[in-house]
C-alpha cells in the first residue's frame, strides 16, 4: 500500500507520516529532507540558491547530511523553498522518491506533491492542513529550544513566505490531489490527528477495495 501525505509546512504531516508508517509496518520517507538537504549543501558551498544551476549542481549532495540537526533549522526550511522552486531539481529528485515509493510492499511518503506528482496512484491520499498561526506556535516550539533569538512573528512571517512559494511555483505546486482528504490538524491533539488519518486510510482502502 502506497500512502501519500501532503500538506504546507507544520502542519503535522511528518507526524501523521511516521504514525502511518508505524501502524502499517511500511517504510517511511520524508521528501522535504531531501529539498533541505540540497539547500544545505547551497548554503555551505556559498551558491546562489535563486539561480537553477547552482541548486542542481547542489543535488549530487552527500546522504549523510540527511542525518543533521541543521537540516531542520528555519534558515534551511526557507531556502528549501527556493531551491524547490527549480523545475531541474524536481526532476533530479524525482526517481529516487518514486523507487521508494514503489517499493514491493509499499510506503508512506510526505511532503508537498506526492499524492499529485511522485505517487499519483497512492492507495491512500491525505492532505494535511492548519492555520498558519496554529502552525507557527509548533514550529516556534521547536525552534525556539534551538535558536533562543529566534521570535515568533518571524517564524509566523516565514511560513507565510514558504507557503506563498510552495503553492505560487509553476512546477509541482503544493496542492491537494482531487481525490485526496483534507485532514485540518488544528484543533486536534496528535493522538487524535492520528486516529482520524487511520479512519481516512481504512475508508480509503475499502473504496479502493484493497
Ligand atoms: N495535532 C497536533 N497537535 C499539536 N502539535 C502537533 C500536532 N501535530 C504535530 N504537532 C507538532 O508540531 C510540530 C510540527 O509537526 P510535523 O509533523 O513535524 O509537521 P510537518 O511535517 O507538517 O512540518 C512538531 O513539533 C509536532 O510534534
Ligand atoms: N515533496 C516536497 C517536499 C518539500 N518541498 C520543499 O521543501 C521545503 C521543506 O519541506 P519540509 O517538508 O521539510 O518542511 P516542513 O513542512 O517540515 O516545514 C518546502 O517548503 C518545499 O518548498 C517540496 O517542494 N516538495
Amino acid at each position: 500500500m502506497i500512502i501519500a501525505v501532503d500538506g504546507p509546512a507544520a502542519s503535522g504531516k511528518g507526524t501523521i507520516a511516521r504514525a502511518l508508517a508505524k501502524h502499517y509496518g511500511l517504510p517511511h520517507l520524508d521528501t522535504g529532507l531531501l529539498y533541505r538537504a540540497v539547500a544545505l549543501t547551497v548554503m555551505r558551498l556559498g551558491l546562489d540558491p535563486a539561480v537553477e544551476a547552482d541548486a542542481v549542481a547542489a543535488c549530487d549532495f552527500d546522504d549523510r547530511l540527511l542525518a543533521e540537526a541543521e537540516l531542520r533549522s528555519d534558515p534551511v526550511g526557507q531556502v528549501a523553498s527556493i531551491v524547490s522552486a527549480h523545475p531541474l531539481v524536481r526532476a533530479s529528485l524525482l526517481q529516487r522518491q518514486r523507487r521508494f515509493a514503489g517499493q514491493p510492499g509499499g510506503a508512506v511518503l510526505d511532503g508537498r506533491d506526492i499524492g499529485t506528482v511522485i505517487a499519483p496512484q497512492a492507495d491512500a491520499k491525505l492532505f494535511v492542513k492548519a492555520s498558519a498561526q496554529v502552525r507557527a506556535r509548533r514550529r516556534y516550539a521547536e525552534l525556539h529550544a534551538a535558536d533562543p533569538s529566534l521570535g515568533f512573528d518571524k517564524v509566523l512571517a516565514d511560513i507565510r513566505a514558504r507557503d506563498a512559494r510552495d503553492s505560487g511555483r509553476a512546477t509541482a505546486p503544493l496542492a491537494q490531489a482531487p481525490d485526496a482528504a483534507p485532514l485540518d490538524t488544528s484543533a486536534l491533539s496528535i493522538e487524535a490527528a492520528i486516529a482520524r488519518a487511520i479512519e481516512i486510510v481504512e475508508a480509503q482502502r475499502r473504496r479502493g477495495g484493497r
